[in-house]
């Protein structure tokens, strides 16, 4: 069988979101790990003034293409973009384009979705279903086509709590939910979404277990592959790592928490925490592309799914992800924190309310009191009105456990060989949890803050301030608590002298046996 390099060799490749997280690493690692390959396509939209063009140029000057561009520094010539708006008829891709792509196009990797929580129900469906149906409809008319790859999600079915590699019954039938929200309005929509979505906690996991209906259903005429990542996180080790370019997942928090302004969350210390770093799950996304195309004519007509996950082969758990997080952040820390970072997950949730009061809100209100006294403006408390927004939706995924089965991530890799499983590494049983969180920490600063590591003196001395502006203001309150109380009782009296006597005693007590010793 031919190595996955060699496989993708002259082969044109589409892509959908490669512009985003996932797919600038999958096309990173296709130019880097796959030098002879001939095209790859990206479907764009022009964004924020951008035409795809300058889009996709400026996607190529990325610091994530720095390896690339050292071993070909003509690499962008390989790499095309086709303009298109995956919510549009037909993708919105031009008649020539779409004649371009289905005369050559071999193998199909679908990335492109809405990944927000918050996403109204109708636009979620647009998206991560119809868009999805409509791609398939294309991958239909192509002559040379391979393999489909689709990137789902392993929470498409975070209802259940054991998932195997299957594709489960969808919650609804899509095509009955696609014609009757067509005519629905807005706000009737938005009424019936948390009936529609039921025990699924938003539109996006319910949304991405329809697209795989979706997408199981051409399986019989289609080469179909089905990536299941849990929650992807910075790279581990490709090109470099620490790599990370946004707040998604748990990106936000870490840094929240590193800023010093998270200060409690609600999160299960013994629940697994399932994070895999994306350059695990672009490895096994192209290995799979191999296989489906490499057996493609062998496969019985069914979509191969693989849960790409760690919980079940080297489990690490949200207690301590908060623990490296937290020395990891000391060690390192982030430029101008709000406070000494000190985040404390609890799974209690009066405990969180009480520590929301106190460590949340009270400080914010504190110090807006201080930006309006000073002439500014207030900001604090929106920031924390939105960083509870943020972490109450992703609640739901840190207070509680999964077990998935990734029987078919071991098959692929059973069937690699020994080269091709350095190249393409998913082999999550290395993966050193206390490293790889450190490398997170130092990744969203580099490259989500954009931070210079050559500052972190400066800001432990911030740090250091931040401890005794900290240790004068409880000092402060404690004597003031003290003196108000001891005013008004004899018995607080009594005992703040007992205190302070038993200080002395032991301070000339040391003072007496250093005395002797010298
Ligand atoms: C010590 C810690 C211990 C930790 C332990 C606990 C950790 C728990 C973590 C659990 C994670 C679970 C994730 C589960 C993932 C499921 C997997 C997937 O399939 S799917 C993948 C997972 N999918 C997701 O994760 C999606 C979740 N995200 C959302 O749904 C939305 O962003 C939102 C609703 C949270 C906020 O909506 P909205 O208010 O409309 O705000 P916009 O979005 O419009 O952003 C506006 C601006 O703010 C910026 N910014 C954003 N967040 C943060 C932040 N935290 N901070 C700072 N800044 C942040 C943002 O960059 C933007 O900047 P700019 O571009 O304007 O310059
Ligand atoms: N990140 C994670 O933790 C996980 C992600 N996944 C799945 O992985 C895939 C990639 O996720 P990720 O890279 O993190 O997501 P991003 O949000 O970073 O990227 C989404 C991509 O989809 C594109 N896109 C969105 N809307 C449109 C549109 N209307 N027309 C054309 N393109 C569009 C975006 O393009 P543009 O730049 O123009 O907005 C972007 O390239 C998704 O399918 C997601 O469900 C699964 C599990 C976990």
């Amino acid at each position: 069988m031919a190595s996955i390099a060699d496989y993708y060799a002259g082969k044109n490749v589409l892509i959908t979101g490669a512009t985003g997280f996932m797919g600038k690493v999958l096309v990173e690692k296709l130019l880097r790990s796959c030098p002879e390959v001939r095209t790859l396509y990206l479907l764009v939209r022009p964004k924020a003034g951008q035409s795809m063009q300058e889009r996709v140029s400026d996607m190529m000057k990325c610091k994530l293409f720095d390896r690339v561009r050292e071993d070909n520094p003509d690499f962008h010539q390989k790499i095309v973009p086709i303009s298109s708006e995956l919510t549009q008829p037909a993708l919105a891709i031009s008649p020539e384009d779409v004649e371009r792509l289905t005369s050559c196009v071999n193998i199909i990797f679908h990335c492109a979705a809405t990944i927000r929580f918050d996403e109204p129900l109708k636009h979620a469906l647009q998206l991560n279903v119809i868009a999805t149906q409509q791609l398939l409809s294309l991958a239909q008319q192509m002559h040379h086509l391979q393999a489909f790859i689709h990137i789902s999600t392993a929470y498409a079915n975070c209802n259940r709590r054991h998932i195997d590699e299957i594709i489960y019954p969808p919650p609804v039938e899509p095509k009955k939910l696609i014609d009757s929200l067509e005519w629905m309005e807005d706000s009737i929509v938005r009424d019936i979404t948390p009936r529609l979505i039921g025990e699924r906690p938003n539109t996006y996991t319910y949304t991405k277990a329809l697209a795989e209906c979706v997408v199981q259903r051409e399986s019989s005429k289609l080469s179909i592959g089905i990536i299941r990542p849990s929650i992807v996180g910075a790279s581990w080790q490709e090109p470099f790592p620490g790599w990370i370019d946004n707040f998604n997942g748990p990106s936000g928090v870490f840094i929240a928490a590193g800023k010093g302004i998270l200060r409690t969350m609600r999160a299960n210390n013994d629940a697994v925490a399932d994070l895999i770093p994306v350059d695990v799950v672009i490895n096994l996304t192209l290995a799979a592309g191999w296989y489906t195309a490499v057996h493609r004519l062998t496969f019985p007509p069914a979509a191969l799914v693989y849960n790409c996950t760690t919980g079940g082969i080297n489990p690490f758990h949200w207690g301590e992800i908060e623990h490296h997080v937290m020395s990891s952040f000391k060690r390192n820390p982030l430029e101008q924190a709000f406070r000494r970072p000190n985040a404390n997950i609890t799974s209690n949730y009066l405990m969180n309310q009480y520590w929301i009061l106190v460590s949340h809100k009270f400080p914010a209100l504190i110090y807006d009191l201080y930006l309006r006294l000073s002439g500014q403006k207030p900001q604090m408390m929106r920031i924390f009105n939105r960083l509870h927004k943020a972490i109450g939706l992703l609640e739901y995924f840190s207070s509680q456990d999964w077990e998935w089965n990734s029987e078919n991530m071991s098959m692929l890799m059973s069937h690699l060989s020994p080269e091709d499983r350095k190249t393409f590494n998913f082999d999550v049983r290395q993966l050193n949890w206390p490293e790889y969180i450190e490398n997170y920490c130092i990744g969203t600063k580099k490259y989500v803050l954009n931070e210079d590591m050559s500052d972190i003196p400066a800001a432990r001395q911030h740090l250091r301030k931040l401890r005794n502006i900290r240790y004068t203001f409880n000092t402060l309150l404690l004597v003031f608590i003290w003196r108000v109380f001891i005013a008004r009782s004899q018995m607080a009296r009594n005992i703040w002298y007992f205190v302070v006597s038993l200080c002395f005693k032991f301070l000339s007590y040391f003072r007496a046996s250093s005395t002797l010793t010298n």
